[in-house]
């Protein structure tokens, strides 16, 4: 039988929430800790756990079929390579900082600077993009101590709450980018695994539809289900059914995470009452 061949992150950032997507997404995979490749019991997929930044070649060669991984390290090292669906997590920015006590005021202000980062691509296209000329100090990892060890003037690097940042007395001055976890597929990938691709994208979007999403029931008086009803969004429309108590109805609806807190406030005001708020497991459309 083909299987498609997933490549996740082997430990780091990514890990958890990638194996998390799967399982929501009804694969269940034999996890032995140490293993670099897994089989999952239920669905014709193999995954292979790998290095994040090593990720982008397996994809260009064809060794794997598609990938969770970070956006910015395909934009820095994979280009070519296609995203089918973004997931969500592992939200962060790549930017460009420099020590606080510097006065900022362009980018012009990188001419002629050293910086360190994991991002050199990245960096380059972007300087170049606004005709900056500096010298790149390239390094794997805790870039933020760069600058207070003389190795660098500024540094490139990802931010995400900024407290690396902090911590090491910089200052973010240019937002490059912002990336998110994606679901990438190798240029290589076969027709026959693309049929695979497009069941596995199907599941992702109907759990991150529910990820967004939250089933809500209350109860209102007959009298004031229209206040009710005007505030409600619904997949179609709101499903109202009258309650064993003559004069009151239980309305049920799905509401987006983001308003939710402001629409229950609405709704208190509005006269509904007993409002029962639930997760939803999947949502398809
Ligand atoms: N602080 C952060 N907050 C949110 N997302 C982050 C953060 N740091 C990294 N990420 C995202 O998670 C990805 C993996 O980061 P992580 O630090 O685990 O791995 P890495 O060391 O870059 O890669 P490798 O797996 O090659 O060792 C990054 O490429 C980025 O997309
Ligand atoms: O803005 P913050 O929330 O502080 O996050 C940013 C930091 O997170 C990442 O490092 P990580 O902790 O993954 O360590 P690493 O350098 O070993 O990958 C990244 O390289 C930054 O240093
Ligand atoms: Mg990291």
């Amino acid at each position: 039988m083909t299987k498609i061949r997933i490549a996740i992150q082997k430990s780091g950032r990514l890990n958890e929430d990638s194996l998390s997507m799967l399982k929501d997404c009804g694969i269940s995979i034999d996890n032995g800790k140490d293993q670099l490749k897994a089989n999952a019991r239920n669905f014709p997929l193999e995954v292979f756990y790998l290095r994040n930044g090593d990720i982008p070649q397996y994809l260009r060669d064809g060794v794997v079929d598609i990938a969770i991984i970070g956006e910015n390290v395909l934009i820095e090292k994979g280009e070519d390579i296609d995203v089918v669906e973004k997931l969500g997590f592992s939200k962060c920015k790549v930017s460009l900082a420099v020590p606080k006590a510097m006065k900022y005021g362009s980018i012009n202000d990188f001419e002629g600077k050293r910086i360190a980062t994991s991002y050199p691509n990245t960096v380059r296209n972007y300087l170049n993009e606004k005709g900056v000329k500096a010298e790149l100090h390239i390094i794997n990892g805790s870039v933020e101590i760069a600058p207070n060890i003389g190795l660098a003037d500024a540094i490139c690097d990802i931010v995400s709450s900024g407290s690396t940042l902090f911590k090491n007395n910089l200052k973010e001055v240019e937002v490059m980018l912002k990336s998110e976890a994606v679901l990438a597929v190798s240029p290589k990938i076969s027709e026959e695994r693309k049929k695979i691709l497009k069941k596995i994208q199907f599941r992702i979007k109907s759990v991150l539809q529910a990820r967004q999403s939250k089933y809500v029931l209350m109860n209102a008086p007959n009298d004031k289900l229209d206040a009710v009803l005007r505030l409600l969004p619904g997949m179609r429309s709101p499903t109202v059914l009258p309650l064993a108590e003559e004069g009151w109805s239980s309305v049920h609806t799905v509401i987006n995470r983001d308003t939710f807190w402001e629409v229950i406030d609405e709704l208190k005001q509005a006269g509904a009452e007993g409002i029962l708020v639930c997760p939803i497991e999947k949502m398809v459309l």
